[in-house]
């Protein structure tokens, strides 16, 4: 340790005196009236030589004419930096170097829509980047052209420095990440934890460069003045700032751009620019140096693509954890542990050693934060397959709900090409919507009661006491990623879903069950606002991953500038502590891309899938908008292996939909003689006649050959086709049919035992009242399709025959018909692949998703 500080204090004092040689040789220069050449000439050269010493390599030397083998990374942060050539006389020339890093910033009076501005800007971020030891130099850039850092992208893929942003929220965010840096730290008071920091990389040994390239058409007054503000303060907190086009043109007549404090001022002219006094310092001269400068031209693209690719690499390869570093020995250690006392799982590595967080009593819930694309979906699937590999599937069952568009569990789930599942999945959510979230809240709820019961009939109270009796019951964790949108808005659903999660949240300990919520925005749920405390509370382990710095206390500043693969894990509620002390509630870990290795990844899944018990089936699988099909749904499929299973003594049912809930139930609804036993499905939408279909095939499984008749009546023309199929296979089952058209319909209204089935409704001519009062009592039941919502109720009647057709299936029909024709107020938002059934016997009204279109 000894050693580097006197290296670093070498070093340092080698810069002084360079750079006090360079201040002499220019204080000493006065330009004659009539310059002496030789004399210039001199003091180019030793111009040059004090250059050489102050910036070496990548930061002094000519892009173009740079040694290829030149390393990158130097051991100090870089200083001062060459932005191009001064050139007092033709053939008399030295490096024009500028201090930045330590000292200022450095403004440019045209931005980069001037070629010259944007060559150097790239050239200067090239060059830095080129020299800082890996790791020191975080840099963040705003550029409304978007071109000119595009070619500095592989930085971006692999987790270095994010593409530049181009619009105001762009330029707001990484000001707001910019203070976020430069907040005061607060004061020391513990002596231990400050000879700690002593040994610990503090904030001053890292750098933030913004680089404002072009600012985005919008940037307003506001952000002018926090780019000023920040010039001011940014350099103490080891901030800097390369502006180009400052100061800009006036906003308004009022409002003139100050320069930017601490800066060294560019004025770009043509075709050369010249340099203002640095900060602290002026030339002898005057306002600015009295010689042209002529700024570097932009570096060869693919020296650019070069640097970049082995920065990249060189960090990916310095911070790689593989998912394989995290889970236990696959001979020895797979679903080895007990979950009776509660799950432990490792979520990354600090250093080379494995950081683990728990589900317990005292940990019981995680909240975990990070912008899209910072790596939330990877660090979840990593602590899956952590859990899933530590935990037999009787240990274990996973909840796993996905609000956004990506499929991020989908691969838990079989698919046709990979049959294979994670044994412990045991309901997945893709792209779930807000109704199957909150069955999912309800389920765990109900679950939380039926363990209570267990529990009282056990004589416990708590889980690990169950667990130590013998008893077999799985730890359950419940992982919602982009949990806020469930809670959007102060409609019912949001409001139902924060009083479950509150109740998950705060009883769940108690009974085994454990949240994961994970979102890229806590703050601003407005659902929240009264329960934040009484909800967050319960969720001690805070992860924050890039951009997730909100799940930790507004004060504690340590994911303020993550880099991908990494994150904060503090089990504190995300409490901080004072800056650079070491925290024994917070760690920076990294994590593994588990996608990385897709094959490993597969094999993982097999390989959990072989060890799974022969009873186990596969997830639940709730896919926000993929259609179901009768021939899938489990009952259609066990009735139509023994029909008996609906044998005469109970009722016929036609099957709908599914509900969405937990277990997506088939929602049904029952035929007998009691009055009100028809089924209207209504709305112009051309599900209805999918729906009609769907209803037809299950009841036709449901009945013995020849014991009841099949009317048909497609009045909607486009419906004929499928009519005719549809009567020729109930005829091979057996079951007498008849298709009618408009005309024919009013006979058949006389009927006994038959089902009347009748596509498009709304055109038939005939009254149907008194067939529907007296109809079910007859055995005479109808299933229509009316497409217009104020026709059926007509034909009903208006709201005196409400009784009189007993099964609503509402497809595009707006919520105030709806509540209409149901007599109370429904909550319905109609939308694709979704229908609202009612049934007025047993009461129900539920979001299914009806059935639909070919089978799978
Ligand atoms: N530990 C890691 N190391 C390197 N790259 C990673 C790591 N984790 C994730 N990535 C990469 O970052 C990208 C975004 O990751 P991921 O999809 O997990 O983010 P997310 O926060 O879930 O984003 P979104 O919410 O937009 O889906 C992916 O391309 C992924 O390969």
């Amino acid at each position: 340790m000894n050693e580097r500080i006197d290296q670093a204090a070498g070093l340092h004092r080698h810069a002084a005196a360079v750079t006090a040689a360079a201040a002499i040789a220019l204080d000493n220069y006065l330009p004659s009236p009539r310059p002496d050449l030789a004399e210039q000439h001199e003091l180019a050269a030793r111009l040059r030589s004090a250059a050489e010493h102050l910036a070496p390599g990548w930061l002094g030397a000519p892009l173009d004419a740079l040694p290829s083998t030149t390393p990158l990374g130097g051991s100090r942060r870089p200083e001062f930096v060459r932005i191009g050539t001064g050139q007092p006389l033709d053939d008399a020339t030295f490096p024009m170097l500028v201090p930045l890093l330590g000292t200022g910033h450095l403004t440019f009076s045209a931005d980069a829509r001037d070629p010259r501005v944007g060559g150097v800007l790239r050239s200067i971020v090239l060059r830095l980047l080129a020299t800082a030891p890996a790791g020191t130099l975080i840099v963040r850039a705003i550029d409304a052209t978007e071109s000119v850092f595009r070619s500095f992208q592989p930085l971006a893929d692999a987790g270095l420095m994010p593409l530049a942003v181009a619009d105001r929220d762009g330029l707001r965010a990484v000001l707001a990440e910019a203070e976020h840096w430069c907040r005061p730290t607060r004061p020391e008071s513990d002596p231990k934890s400050a000879r700690e920091r002593k040994a610990k990389p503090r904030r001053r040994d890292r750098s933030m460069l913004l680089v404002i390239a072009s600012l985005p058409s919008m940037t307003g007054a506001g952000e002018l003045a926090r780019i000023a503000a920040l010039a001011r303060t940014g350099p103490t907190h080891g901030l800097h700032l390369v502006v180009a086009g400052w100061p800009g043109a006036a906003l308004s007549p009022e409002t003139t751009q100050e320069r930017l404090a601490l800066a060294t001022p560019i004025k770009v002219k043509n075709p050369h620019v010249l340099v203002g006094n640095p900060p602290g310092a002026a030339y002898s001269m005057g306002r600015s140096l009295n010689v042209p400068v002529y700024l570097d031209p932009e570096p060869p693209v693919e020296l650019v693509q070069r640097v970049c690719e082995e920065l990249g690499a060189s960090f990916t390869q310095q911070g790689a954890v593989h998912l394989l570093d995290l889970l236990p020995d696959p001979d020895h250690g797979w679903w080895a542990e007990s979950a009776a006392a509660g799950l432990s799982v490792s979520v990354g590595l600090a250093g080379d050693t494995q950081v683990s967080l728990h589900f317990a009593d005292l940990t019981p819930h995680w909240l975990v934060g990070g912008r899209s694309g910072g790596g939330k979906t990877a660090f979840l699937i990593d602590v899956l397959y952590g859990l899933a590999t530590r935990y037999d599937p009787e240990e274990l069952a996973l909840y796993l709900l996905d609000f956004k568009e990506g499929v991020s569990f989908s691969e838990f789930i079989p698919t046709p090409r990979d049959p294979s599942w994670l044994p412990h999945a045991f309901a997945v959510g893709i792209e779930s919507d807000r109704a199957y979230g909150l069955a999912v809240l309800r389920d765990l709820d109900a679950e939380m009661s039926r363990r209570a019961t267990i529990f009282k009939n056990a004589g416990v109270s708590r889980y690990v006491d169950l667990r130590n009796l013998g008893e077999v019951l799985p730890r359950i964790v419940c992982v919602i990623d982009e949990f806020q949108v469930l809670l959007a808005g102060t409609d019912r659903t949001a409001t139902e879903a924060v009083a479950l999660l509150e109740s998950v949240a705060r009883k769940g300990r108690s009974f085994g069950i454990h949240l994961i919520l994970a979102s890229q925005t806590v703050r601003g749920i407005e659902a929240l606002y009264a329960k934040r405390d009484s909800i967050f509370g319960q969720f001690p382990v805070r992860v924050a991953l890039p951009g997730g710095a909100d799940v930790l206390e507004p004060n504690n500043d340590s994911a303020a500038t993550l880099q991908l693969g990494t994150a904060i894990v503090n089990t504190a509620g995300g409490l901080g502590g004072p800056r650079g002390a070491s925290r024994a509630h917070e760690k920076l870990v990294r994590f593994p891309d588990p996608h990385a290795d897709q094959q490993i990844l597969t094999a993982l899944r097999q390989r959990l899938w072989q060890a799974r018990s022969t009873e186990d089936t596969p997830p639940i699988v709730f896919s926000g908008f993929a259609a179901q099909h009768l021939d899938d749904d489990p009952t259609y499929q066990s009735l139509r292996l023994d029909a008996r299973l609906y044998s005469k003594s109970q009722q016929p049912r036609a099957l709908l939909g599914r509900r969405v809930d937990v277990t997506m139930t088939t929602a049904d609804f029952a035929f007998d003689s009691s009055p009100g036993r028809h089924l209207a499905v209504l709305g112009p939408s051309a599900d209805g006649a999918d729906v009609l279909e769907a209803a037809v095939r299950s009841l036709a499984a449901q009945h013995e050959p020849s014991t009841v008749h099949f009317v048909l009546a497609p009045l909607v023309a486009t419906e004929h086709e499928r009519v005719f199929a549809l009567a020729e296979d109930l005829i091979d089952m057996g079951h007498p049919v008849e298709t009618v058209d408009k005309v024919g319909l009013a006979d058949t209204f006389e009927r006994d035992d038959a089902y009347l089935v009748v596509w498009g409704m709304d055109t038939a001519s005939a009254d149907p009242r008194g067939m529907l009062r007296e109809g079910p009592a007859r055995g005479l039941h109808l299933l229509g399709w009316w497409r217009q919502l104020r026709r059926f109720s007509e034909d009903i009647g208006g709201s005196s025959g409400r009784e009189d057709v007993a099964g609503l299936v509402f497809l595009n029909a707006p919520a105030q018909e709806v509540s209409l024709l149901v007599g109370t107020n429904v909550e319905w938002e109609p939308r694709r692949g979704r229908a609202l059934f009612h049934d007025r016997h047993t009461g129900e009204t539920s979001v299914i998703v009806p059935y639909t279109g070919a089978s799978s």
